[in-house]
């Protein structure tokens, strides 16, 4: 199956199981990847028929921003839920990256979820 993908999508959003992480914005960075036929989109150049990136990314950002979240287990969770059902896909592998959660992990920490519609 091919895929589309979104790399590096930084999002502000209110994030964090402490105290102090709930009156501050903290980013989170997501990396999809979406199981999705792009043959007949490239064979007519016609963008209705292709997954737009652009809209999923619109999409996430609106999710993440909408209410504060403790766990980047539960942003995941939700991010793939949204992606399945508003784009109709079969499987979508969602990591979401907390880059300055922890001061000596320079690649940032957070997880990486596949789910299946
Ligand atoms: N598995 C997780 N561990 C931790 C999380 C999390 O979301 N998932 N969150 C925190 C705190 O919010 C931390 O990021 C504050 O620096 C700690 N561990």
């Amino acid at each position: 199956m091919d895929k589309v993908f979104v790399s590096g999508l930084e999002v502000m959003c209110t994030i964090g199981a402490y105290d102090w992480e709930k009156t501050i914005q903290q980013k989170l960075i997501f990396d999809l990847e979406m199981a999705f036929d792009n043959r007949p989109a490239a064979a007519t150049d016609d963008l209705s028929l292709a997954l737009d990136y652009a809209r999923v990314s619109q999409s996430v950002i609106a999710l993440v921003q909408s209410e504060p979240i403790e766990l980047v287990e539960t942003v995941a969770e939700r991010v793939a839920a949204l992606i399945l059902a508003e784009f109709s896909l079969p499987w979508v592998k969602v990591r979401v990256t907390k880059p300055h959660a922890v001061l000596a992990a320079r690649g940032g920490v957070g997880v990486e979820i596949i789910r299946e519609a």
